[in-house]
């Protein structure tokens, strides 16, 4: 789904009003009505709500929520932030919505008059949204501050207050809020880790925005979601056999790193692939056939050449190299003979990834459309000028993937795929229990899994990284964020599988 920039937002918005048609202060009562049957979904009805509403739109979904929990029966004190003279109409609206039902709104003009709550309130933010464009100051920054040491659960409607949907955040002082409850889809900001962290854990609530508008809407970014994954998988077929699902291959491992081997094996073959081989030092040799004895293996000694050990390239529907491969000469050697040998696009991780750090002139001679996955460190080292600043750094993501015609899947809470096309896909699936050892060696299986399947690159990473946090969170609804090991994920990439065989349309679900 697209994600559209602040003013594309706005025009939705005008949009969807015009052509619905829907009045803008229905609209306004969409929102809130979906983050009220979020609230009372997750909240029982003897919880108490604090409700700090600015004056502009923001602060009038916050009113309007008020009412709707009143309606319902909860206990809830409102607040209203005066940074300001005027209201916004559909503000004001549902200030005298609330106000001729007795709500007791409190005024609040200068940071006096700031009440403690009880710490087992629940506090909503709705003070600034999508209207942000200058850092706080003022009445709204004192509330910021004050609202922040609370040790009250903090759940933002749209944005954290002070944090502005995309564009330039340094600086600028944000609510920490725990959860945030956002419209029709993420916004940028809410996507990137410098600014994400503000958000906590992000709820998209849909609000009916106008469809066509979306599609039609010009932005290199998206988040993966389930109907682009619905588009891309496709199911098995009857009279298929294993050369149907094509052959994989990985080079990976060292002494001492033969789990990161272990752990990209069992994804590989988790992921569908008709047949996987694996080609690994000698010390390796052993501990491959014992723990996956569906995989070939092939010893990859200093002096082999891959076409003698492993065949023609041509034999091969995707190749994976890096993890546990070490950065030493052997492994050097190993990394150009791949590049040599196979011409079709691969997968490249971890020490592959470093030592075409160290040996930047390889870049060029990786084939077209390669799907390379770095973590941030691993992107810095590829590419020096990268910034921590995260536009930035996506700004340069994006020029690199264009300019060398490559796929770059820059691992992190949102995993983010630059295309060679220069659009950007953002995941949205996986958690922070998958931030572990092995987790990145089991995307890397999977992905040159799906290769070997004849998935297009680009399908493959989109699906690969999608399925790759979704295994993440069946694991980590099983065994909790915490204990989650990267081999959970592999435990669970089956049911991953059959989520999105699931959620398919009927007419597409081939087999029950
Ligand atoms: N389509 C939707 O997604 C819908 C969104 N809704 C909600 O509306 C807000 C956006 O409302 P908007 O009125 O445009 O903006 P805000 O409420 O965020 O801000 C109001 C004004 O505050 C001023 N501003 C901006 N930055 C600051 C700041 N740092 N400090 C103080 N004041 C600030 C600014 O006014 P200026 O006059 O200064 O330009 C803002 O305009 C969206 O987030 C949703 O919550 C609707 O409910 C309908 C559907
Ligand atoms: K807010």
């Amino acid at each position: 789904m697209k994600i559209l920039l602040t003013e594309q937002i706005r025009a939705a918005d005008a949009y969807t009003i015009a052509h619905e048609p829907i009045a803008s202060i229905d609209l306004m009562e969409r929102a809130a009505t979906a983050c009220v049957q979020w609230l009372t979904t997750h909240f029982a009805a003897n919880i108490g709500f604090q409700i700090y509403c600015g004056m502009g739109n923001n602060g009038g979904d916050g009113l309007a929520i008020a009412r709707l929990l009143l309606q319902r029966g909860y206990r809830v004190k409102c607040h209203l932030i005066a940074y300001r003279d005027a209201f916004s109409p559909d503000c004001e609206t549902n200030f005298t919505r609330l106000q001729s039902m007795g709500a007791d709104v409190q005024t609040i003009r200068e940071p006096n008059d700031f009440q403690t709550p009880s710490p087992d309130e629940v506090a909503i933010d709705a003070v600034l949204g999508t209207g942000t464009h200058r850092p706080a100051d003022g009445l709204v920054a004192a509330y910021i501050a004050w609202i922040n040491q609370l040790p009250n659960i903090r759940i933002a409607i749209d944005l954290p207050s002070g944090l502005p949907a995309d564009g330039p955040a340094a600086g600028f002082l944000t609510v920490e809020a725990h959860i945030t409850l956002t419209f029709e889809n993420y916004k940028l900001n809410l996507l990137l880790p410098h600014t994400g962290k503000y958000a906590g854990r992000v709820h998209v609530l849909p609000i009916g925005l106008n469809r066509s508008f979306w599609e039609a809407a010009d932005t290199p970014y998206h988040t993966i979601d389930e109907a682009l994954i619905q588009q891309i998988y496709r199911p098995r077929q009857p009279f298929t056999h294993k050369g149907s699902y094509g052959h994989a291959v990985l080079i990976c491992g060292s002494k001492g790193k033969m789990g990161a081997a272990v752990l990209a094996t069992g994804a590989c073959l988790r992921s569908g692939a008709g047949l996987t081989t694996i080609g690994v030092p000698p010390e390796g040799y052993a501990i491959l056939q014992t723990t996956h004895p569906e995989a070939l293996c092939t010893i990859l000694d200093p002096v082999c050449h891959l076409e003698d050990v492993l065949g023609p390239a041509s034999r091969y529907r995707g190749l994976g190299i890096g993890p546990g491969l070490g950065t030493s000469s052997l492994a050097l050697h190993h990394l150009h003979q791949a590049l040599d040998w196979y011409r079709n696009p691969m997968v490249l991780d971890a020490d592959a990834l470093n030592l075409i750090a160290q040996h930047p002139e390889l870049l060029t001679r990786i084939p077209p459309h390669s799907l390379l996955t770095p973590h941030p460190k691993e992107f810095e080292r590829l590419f020096s000028s990268a910034k921590s600043d995260d536009l930035e750094r996506l700004n340069l993501l994006r020029t690199k993937a264009r300019e060398l015609q490559l796929i770059l899947i820059l691992k992190d809470h949102h995993t983010c795929i630059a295309l060679p096309d220069g659009t950007c896909y953002f995941n949205t699936t996986g958690n922070p229990g998958m931030a572990t050892g092995g987790s990145g060696d089991v995307l890397t299986g999977l992905l040159t899994g799906l290769l070997a399947q004849g998935y297009e690159p680009w399908q493959a990473a989109l699906l690969g990284v999608y399925l790759h946090g979704l295994a993440g969170d069946l694991a980590a609804a099983a065994h909790s964020e915490e204990a989650l090991l990267a081999g959970d994920i592999i435990t669970h990439i089956g049911k991953a599988f059959q989520k999105i065989y699931q959620s398919l349309p009927p007419q597409k679900r081939y087999y029950l």
